[in-house]
């Protein structure tokens, strides 16, 4: 049995603040160390050992991968690090608090905004300073590469490239692979896994520092189940107080 594990950051400075992130490069805080670290703690338990692992070019996913790889004491496996696995861009919404913009513009409109496979919020001016092309660590993405705006549509057409080439194949010679990323670019990528139709695809919402197992058969690579590791209380409480985050208040 092949597995793929996917794992959200743990809590990040703008999580616990309820601001809209996307691209923005925010620390975890405390909390978000220590649900990182339990990360790593359930997956010791269940005696995981990782043969590679991938992540973001952003730090909140960078730090929770340390701490899990310090946990299980496997921080000598390679890990290889791609802007392609960078969370959904949230053009200009970057920064505003969730339920302030609720309260301005309607549940509906930030659960579109938040949840929708197709719509996009306003792109960020192209000389606007957020823009990532004016970001050193992009330098070798080609410019027309780079978003300033996305819809989970635009995340997964992004994403898929590096899962179908780099991830995916590399379960051929390997056993267990960690890939940590973020809430949306991992929705994108569960959506490919699990063929979830895009109008059901709002409903998945993402906790943090919780891992998602997803099994393999070792012939075909073929998806067998998928499982969270922990308290299936305790995750749904966590999905649904990220489901709560677009709330007025
Ligand atoms: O970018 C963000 O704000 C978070 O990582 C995910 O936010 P969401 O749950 O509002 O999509």
């Amino acid at each position: 049995m092949k597995k793929i594990v996917l794992l959200r950051h743990g809590e990040s400075l703008w999580n616990m603040e309820n601001r809209f992130t996307g691209w923005t490069d925010v620390d975890l805080t405390a909390k978000g160390e220590a649900e990182a670290y339990t990360a790593g703690e359930q997956l010791l338990a269940d005696d995981f050992h990782f043969d590679k692992a991938y992540t973001s070019y952003l730090k909140r996913a960078v730090r929770t991968l340390n701490c899990v790889l310090d946990r299980l004491d496997q921080e000598w496996i390679p890990v290889e690090k791609s802007w392609r696995l960078n969370e959904k861009h949230y053009g200009q919404l970057q920064g505003l608090n969730k339920s302030e913009t609720a309260q301005k513009y309607g549940e509906e409109q930030v659960l579109i905004w938040r949840r929708s496979y197709d719509i996009a919020p306003a792109p960020l001016g192209e000389d606007d300073p957020r823009n990532p092309r004016f970001d050193i660590r992009y330098r070798d993405v080609p410019a027309a590469e780079l978003p300033r705006t996305e819809s989970l549509k635009d995340t997964v057409k992004r994403i898929l490239p590096y899962w179908n080439d780099v991830i995916f194949p590399s379960l051929k010679h390997h056993d267990q692979l960690l890939v940590v990323a973020h809430g949306n670019s991992l929705r994108g990528i569960i959506k490919h896994l699990k063929h979830i139709p895009d109008d059901e695809i709002v409903k998945l919402n993402l906790p943090t520092g919780v891992p998602y197992v997803f099994e393999f058969d070792d012939r075909h690579l073929r998806l067998e189940k998928d499982y969270f590791l922990g308290d299936p209380e305790e995750i749904r409480r966590k999905m649904n107080a990220v489901a709560s985050q677009g709330k007025k208040a």
